[in-house]
């Protein structure tokens, strides 16, 4: 029979249990991060347990972290879940990219940044977004607490396997848009629900030619549409991605040759199939309360079919048949593990380039990690930015979520190249409208969206 790259990863995990039961899994790389783990620490401490592979565990802090004056955390909750992520790493022996650290950033822009990210691999973390480490050609999904603890104790987990999704992805991509436009656009057309209880992979020539940070944020957006986890088979350009990392392979070829072997026999392998033309993609935005209250840049907003759309309507303060291009945008943010790396800095930065931001807009650039925005400010895409009239900020989360000083005003409209707009997600009453980091680049100069394939910028 038929296997998806999933399947040949899974089996080669498991440890005990058949399949349709749940099943013990190794875990090659457990990453973790100060919201999620102190009640995990803290069943160890009871029972008096060690992390029990200290070297394949991993920590930073993000969520909660200031992005200006960042030792100076005010609110005393965030303080005390950063110090006591620091006194477990402490305790219990654990590598932790501490506050300020040159390795810090959000944990999943970090993973592929220290090479701690390899195909073949089971990856989990105590955060939905973990699915951006598939890009790498691995398994990695989001776990709860009680079961960070379980893998902190014995690098195992109890999973049920999920269901085998295709999603297959083909055409060039049109000038102007992006791999968040392929996730968003996805999600629009299928629904928040859609990938639940499945696995998925994409898969096709417009993924091949993607990069690999193209394809980190595909896999990391589509937990959005309900998916277990995401994938994207490993080739090239992600060994060469790999290749030299703090924590790659000594024996890079070696590690290659394992690699080669985790890919999909052929299609029958997947037991429900999504096909996607890039061709007839237009940039996305959305203009509701999840990510699948999305359209394309040159249609209006849609016609109320439920309660959930008047809800929506009614907290983002629009109404059906309306322009995205029409909304009054306040506030902009570039960051987030979705579109927070270099790649995505760069291609807003290119569009700022000599021009400023709209008078009365803030807008914030928060490098998802420190070494992402040490490159820049080598590479002087900082300056890009400030010239432009942004604030230049420090890694962390930001205003992706509102556990940290990062927050948007009440009523006013955020275009944020993050991956969640759901109510109250940047700051009480704040309203989010998602795109990709083009778009939200020409949307700060404008004050407003504009369809970057056909108006001047
Ligand atoms: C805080 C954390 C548990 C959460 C997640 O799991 O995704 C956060 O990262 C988010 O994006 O909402
Ligand atoms: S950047 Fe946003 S989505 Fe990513 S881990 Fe942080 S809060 Fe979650």
């Amino acid at each position: 029979m038929a296997k998806t790259m999933i399947d040949k990863i899974w089996d080669q995990h498991v440890i005990k249990g058949k399949e349709g039961e749940p099943q013990l899994l190794y875990v090659d790389l457990h990453l973790l991060h100060e919201v999620t783990s102190p009640q995990a620490f803290e069943g160890l401490r009871e029972n008096n347990r060690p992390v029990r592979r200290t070297d394949k565990t991993f920590a930073t802090m993000d969520h909660n972290v200031p992005t200006v004056d960042i030792f100076n955390v005010k609110d005393m909750i965030s303080k005390k879940q950063i110090e006591t992520l620091g006194q477990n790493c402490k305790d219990f022996g654990v590598r932790v990219a501490d506050m300020g650290h040159a390795d810090q950033g959000i944990i999943h822009a970090i993973g592929p940044q220290l090479g701690l990210t390899q195909p073949g691999m089971l990856i989990v973390c105590g955060d939905s977004h973990t699915a951006t480490h598939g890009s790498f050609g691995s398994i990695a999904f989001g776990i709860g607490t009680s079961e960070v603890e379980h893998v902190l104790a014995t690098q195992t987990l109890w999973q049920n396997k999920p269901k085998k999704m295709g999603i297959r992805v083909h055409g060039k991509l049109p000038k102007g848009v992006y791999a968040k436009d392929v996730i968003m656009g996805v999600i629009a057309r299928e629904g928040v629900a859609f990938g639940t209880g499945y696995g998925a992979e994409f898969y096709g020539d417009t993924i091949r030619n993607m990069e690999m940070e193209e394809r980190m944020t595909l896999c990391n957006m589509a937990i959005e549409g309900g998916a277990k986890m995401a994938c994207v088979a490993s080739d090239e350009k992600t060994y060469e991605y790999v290749r030299g990392r703090k924590y790659a392979p000594k024996n890079m070829e070696k590690a290659i040759a394992h690699w080669k072997q985790f890919y999909t026999d052929d299609e029958s392998a997947y037991d429900k199939i999504i096909d996607l033309d890039a061709t007839k993609l237009a940039p996305f935005v959305s203009w509701g309360t999840n990510p699948g209250m999305a359209i394309p840049i040159d249609k209006t907003t849609p016609e109320i079919k439920n309660s959930d759309d008047q809800k929506a309507y009614d907290y983002v303060h629009l109404q059906p048949g309306q322009s995205l291009k029409d909304v009054d945008l306040k506030w902009i943010f570039f960051g987030s593990c979705t579109n927070g790396r270099l790649s995505d800095l760069k291609i807003a930065a290119n569009i700022l380039k000599g021009r400023h931001i709209a008078e009365g807009i803030t807008a914030w650039v928060v490098p998802a990690s420190r070494t992402i925005k040490e490159t820049a400010e080598k590479l002087g895409i900082d300056k890009i930015f400030k010239d432009a009239g942004c604030e230049w900020r420090e890694p962390g989360c930001s205003a992706c979520l509102g556990m940290n000083p990062d927050h948007v005003p009440s009523g006013i409209h955020c275009a944020s190249t993050s991956n969640r707009n759901f109510e109250g997600r940047q700051g009480v009453g704040s309203i989010t409208h998602l795109a990709s980091p083009a778009m939200v680049a020409a949307a700060a100069i404008h004050g407003h969206f504009i369809d970057i394939r056909k108006e001047a910028i």
